[in-house]
């Protein structure tokens, strides 16, 4: 169950309000679509307040559930946007799903994985030693944002020992022209021919929470979640038992956060992360 803030989220309006927010924090780690970028489109602000924020002492780590690429093309993906950034400090889905399957599943040497989605999965599979394949010869189907075909209901219903895992469960996921569903949405056709849950990876699920709190070490007074998403970014934070700041450039609004019903509430909401940068140019 999310833990979260009963109390109603802090609107950071102001260059005040953002300079006593930034005050109280050494750590912040960052949720990257939607808040960093729209695909390869970075939005306004960023690259000023990421240089700001590392001037003034404050580390940043990044934290996503967009499997599509391997921490180590992700730092490419990083410098090919202006951000520096070491694969130390990336923990995506792709990560946190290779993690668990080494460590957590101890992942038969013997076995391959069958993967539906993209170069960042089987990048980090090889990493810790497990390969992986769209042969029938598996005992494991990880699924990123891709087509669910029958060979993969047939494959999973055939066996209820293959281990049936998501990346992640997003419903849907911000790209520079729009809103578009996510790996949550594009499973669920199996979910209901299978009737059969996954296990998921990702924001906020343990496996995402374990990889990022044993790998990274942290104080937990000083340190903010930043994400575009309450179900997944502000959940994952809550869980954390860290401050979240939820950012109004990506799927969820500020009126889903200030809806009294809403059982997962940020700490603080900001129109933009980019909104930083306007403190060092105050
Ligand atoms: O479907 C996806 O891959 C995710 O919705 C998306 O990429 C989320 O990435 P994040 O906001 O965690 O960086
Ligand atoms: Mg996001």
């Amino acid at each position: 169950m999310p833990s979260s803030p009963a109390t109603t989220p802090k609107k950071l309006t102001s260059i005040d309000d953002y300079k006593t927010f930034l005050d109280q924090y050494d750590t912040f780690l960052l949720d990257c679509d939607g808040v960093l970028w729209h695909g390869s489109h970075v939005l306004e602000g960023i690259l000023d307040t990421i240089n700001f924020l590392r001037k003034n002492g404050k580390k940043l780590v990044f934290v996503t559930n967009n499997s599509t690429l391997s921490r180590a093309n992700y730092v490419k993906k990083f410098e090919r946007l202006g951000i520096q950034a070491s694969e130390k400090d990336i923990f995506s889905s792709a990560f946190a799903t290779a993690v668990y399957l080494r460590n957590i599943l101890n992942f038969p040497e013997d076995k391959r994985v069958y993967v539906i989605g993209e170069s960042g999965i089987v990048d980090e599979l090889k990493e810790v030693g497990i390969n992986s394949t769209g042969a029938s010869e598996d005992n494991g189907v990880i699924m990123t944002h891709a087509d669910f075909g029958t060979i993969t209901f047939t494959y999973l219903n055939s066996d209820e020992n293959v281990h049936f895992i998501l990346t992640n469960d997003d419903s849907t996921f911000p790209a520079p022209n729009g809103i578009y569903p996510g790996t949550g949405s594009l499973v669920q056709p199996l979910i209901f021919s299978l009737k059969r849950q996954p296990l998921v990876m990702g924001k906020p699920n343990k496996p995402m929470l374990d990889c990022f709190f044993s790998n990274y070490h942290t104080d937990p007074s000083r340190t903010c979640m930043v994400g575009d998403r309450l179900d997944t970014d502000i959940d994952f934070g809550a869980q954390g038992n860290i401050a979240t700041l939820m950012v109004l450039t990506g799927v969820s609004t500020e009126k889903e956060a200030m809806d009294p019903e809403q059982p997962i509430k940020p700490t603080y909401i900001i129109q933009s992360f980019g909104e930083f940068a306007k403190v060092d140019s105050a």
